[in-house]
């Protein structure tokens, strides 16, 4: 087993580069920072993701730039530690066209294993940065045919050492897999956030938990998420050749009496395909309940919720907040699992909360 040393170098200190060297600075590890924008590199230093000169060869480069430029940077990075033997990775949201292109550019790859994180965000750059981003999270080890075992034995060491837990799988199947659960998402987020951009502001107020939850993803990095969607785009065209197929039954079905039951059927396959998304730190979808509590708009409020909360035995295994600057009061959902769910009622409203199941 190899032990992740250090040093570790990050070429491109944006969010992910970033939140990278933040969480490896908390186990101590030296992170050299290394950026094509000198001033992201000095941003990522100042917040204590790592330091611009390291004078130690790195034991594991880790590439952090947008998908078009990761073949060449890993190219670039396997040539400069020819000596060291250090091991190289990248964090892209695409698997294939990196490694195609890397491969054009160099021979010997068995130093390099991709990898991919599965947390982020909508925003970008090193002040995005965040020591937590990948706690608990699913970070994807994508061998190849000649990457060397001790290499991924050490990017696995990378990705626990961030806090997240590791799956291996095919560059193949690993594209495959996130047009489904990640850059489908995307586009369908970013379809309808689009139909927003010339609603009135009448209709706008009226925008409550539903529609944020469907667009936050759509305002991330236009230009970062064409180079995303454009590197996977044959496992997409299938999948939005589906939804297209959805959305003519969708609108054959929409407000037609005698189609009620097909738009059921469409509506209860949505409903079916969303609980098979796994819960928090990668577990399997586990049955909660919502509770819904009214919290004032005051200071110390959410603080004596939880404390409450806490006081039921309750464990909150999620929590959303709705509040609308403005408004006196604010919604707290918390999601507890069913068993917990009396007594956490008992408890609130015992103590002057107003709750809703
Ligand atoms: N944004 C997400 O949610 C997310 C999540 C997981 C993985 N990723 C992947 O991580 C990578 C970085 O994404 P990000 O969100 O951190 O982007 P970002 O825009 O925040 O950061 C990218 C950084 O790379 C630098 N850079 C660009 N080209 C470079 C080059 N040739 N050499 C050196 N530096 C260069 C930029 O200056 C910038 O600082 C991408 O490949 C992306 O697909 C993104
Ligand atoms: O939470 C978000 O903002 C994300 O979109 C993160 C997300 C994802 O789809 O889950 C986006 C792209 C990455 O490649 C990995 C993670």
């Amino acid at each position: 087993m190899s032990e992740l040393r250090g040093p570790v170098r990050i070429v491109g200190t944006g969010l992910i580069g970033t939140s990278i060297g933040l969480a490896l600075a908390r186990l101590g590890v030296v992170v050299e920072l290394v950026d094509g924008n000198a001033d992201n590199a000095l941003m990522a230093e100042r917040i204590g993701a790592g330091s611009r000169s390291v004078e130690l060869e790195p034991q594991l480069v880790v590439v952090a730039v947008p998908p078009d430029h990761v073949g060449a940077v890993i190219a670039r990075q396997l040539e400069q530690t020819a000596g060291s033997g250090a091991i190289v990775t990248d964090a892209a949201s695409v698997k294939s066209k990196p490694l195609a292109d890397a491969r054009r550019l160099t021979g010997d790859l068995s130093r390099y294993v991709g990898s991919h994180p599965m947390a982020g965000s909508e925003r970008n750059g090193p002040l995005a940065g965040r020591a937590d981003l990948f706690d608990g999270a699913t970070w994807a080890i994508t061998p190849h045919e000649t990457s060397d075992p001790e290499a991924v034995d050490l990017v696995r060491r990378l990705a626990e050492a961030a806090g997240a837990r590791t799956v291996e799988m095919s560059v193949e199947d690993h594209d495959l897999g996130v047009a489904r659960v990640s850059h489908l998402p995307h586009l369908m987020s970013a379809l309808a956030a689009g139909t927003l951009t010339d609603a009135p502001s009448s209709h706008l107020q009226l925008s409550g938990q539903g529609v944020r939850d469907v667009t936050r993803i759509a305002a991330g990095d236009p230009k970062l998420w064409t180079q995303i969607v454009s590197a996977n785009s044959t496992a997409l065209t299938g999948l939005l050749e589906q939804i297209r197929g959805e959305l003519d039954r969708l609108l054959v079905a929409l407000g037609k009496e005698e189609a009620a039951d097909e738009l059921t059927a469409i509506l209860g396959q949505g409903a079916s395909g969303a609980v098979r998304v796994p819960g928090k730190h990668g577990t399997p979808h586990i049955e909660l309940v919502t509770v819904l509590v009214t919290i004032p708009d005051r200071p110390g409020q959410l603080a004596r919720l939880f404390a409450d909360a806490a006081e039921s035995g309750a464990n909150v295994e999620d929590l959303r907040i709705d509040h609308s600057p403005g408004r006196p009061a604010g919604e707290v959902e918390l999601a507890v699992k069913p068993a917990s769910v009396d007594q956490l009622v008992t408890v609130l409203t015992d103590r002057g909360w107003t709750v809703h199941r």
